[in-house]
């Protein structure tokens, strides 16, 4: 048995905005990807995943007692399934903000769920706000709170554009050009980031009017401004914004960037060689760069292993 496969995902602008209220974009990563599998010999990694989703199945079974009126499952089947053997075979990395339980909420859904709102069906905002909603519950079962954005991104394997809190929708974003010297690309700090800490930090932070201010005078104003750069193609301006979101975000989300890339950071508003972002919620796992010039990044980054994601 092998599954279809769900790809992981990148928010490439939004990440604490979104919780407050902001303008997100989200857009799938197919360089990474999971599907249900079950294997005769599981490697120890398989059994590890098949643990994981026992304890899942059993958060399953609670949700859907009392909620009924959410989302129902097959949960006789998914429970053999379980016992015999059945994981989530995934390259996603876990914990580095690329969406590792967003693909794996997904899958199960997928396979799982009673009257489930396909892909091929006219998705209007209320379907995508339903889908957003059971998602997010099922998610939170991995880290607490749950936007429940990366297991729509994962299942729809379309951009998302969120408006705000309650109007989502899908979108398209302007075709890569293959040869541009343009392009955003993550970088790998080697460390696994945790997402539920990082959130406490992000909602003490709120507590004080200081930061509150920051956030909506600067931190929001310039994420919107960058997604509605991006969507219209308008590069030019784009950069310019991520250097004003840069500066920031290491300036005012210093916890959610690990000690050892401050310099780095600062390096590339300096140089203008590249800018730097939180991808998801930061504390470890990838870091978002963006670049006029790859090469020129590159360069200036040599010492640390750069994928690129989008070329323009
Ligand atoms: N292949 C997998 N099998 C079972 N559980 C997984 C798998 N991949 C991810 N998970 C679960 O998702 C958690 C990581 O999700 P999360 O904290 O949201 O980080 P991220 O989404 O940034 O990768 C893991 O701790 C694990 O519980
Ligand atoms: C920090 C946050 O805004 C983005 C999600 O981060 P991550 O991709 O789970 O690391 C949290 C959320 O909206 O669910």
């Amino acid at each position: 048995m092998k599954g279809p496969l769900f790809y992981s995902k990148i928010l490439l602008f939004g990440e604490y905005g979104i919780i407050r209220d902001s303008k997100g974009l989200a857009i799938p990563y197919n360089f990474y990807n999971g599907a249900l599998k079950k294997s005769e010999e599981p490697s120890d990694e398989a059994i590890a995943s098949n643990k994981s989703l026992r304890s899942f199945a059993s958060y399953l079974e609670v949700l859907q007692t009392q909620q009924p009126d959410l989302v129902t499952f097959d949960l006789e089947s998914l429970k053999n399934d379980v016992e015999t053997g059945m994981y989530f075979d995934s390259s996603i990395p876990q914990g580095y903000g690329v969406g590792s339980s967003g693909a794996l909420v997904a899958a199960i859904y997928d396979k799982y769920a009673a009257n489930k709102i396909t892909v091929l069906e006219n998705l209007t905002r209320e379907k995508l706000l339903h889908l957003k909603n059971i998602f997010s519950q099922m998610e939170s079962f991995f880290h607490g709170k749950s936007s429940g954005l990366d297991p729509l991104n994962s299942y729809l394997s379309i951009p998302i554009l969120i408006n705000s809190k309650d109007n989502i929708q899908t979108t398209g974003i302007p075709t890569q050009s293959v040869d541009g010297k343009g392009a955003v690309f993550l970088l790998d700090s080697g460390i696994v980031g945790e997402t539920a800490p990082m959130i406490s930090i992000f909602m003490e932070s709120l507590k004080d009017k200081g930061f509150r201010a920051m956030l909506k005078n600067q931190f929001v104003k310039y994420t919107d401004i960058c997604i509605d750069n991006f969507l219209h193609g308008d590069m030019k301006s784009l950069i310019g914004n991520t250097k004003k979101l840069s500066k920031v975000v290491l300036n005012n989300f210093k916890p959610m960037i690990p000690e050892q890339f401050h310099a780095i950071w600062q390096q590339g508003i300096d140089t203008n060689d590249y800018y730097l972002k939180l991808c998801g919620s930061g504390g470890g796992g990838y870091i978002l760069g963006f670049t006029e010039d790859l090469e020129r990044a590159k360069a200036s980054l040599k010492d640390y292993k750069l994928e690129v994601v989008y070329q323009f």
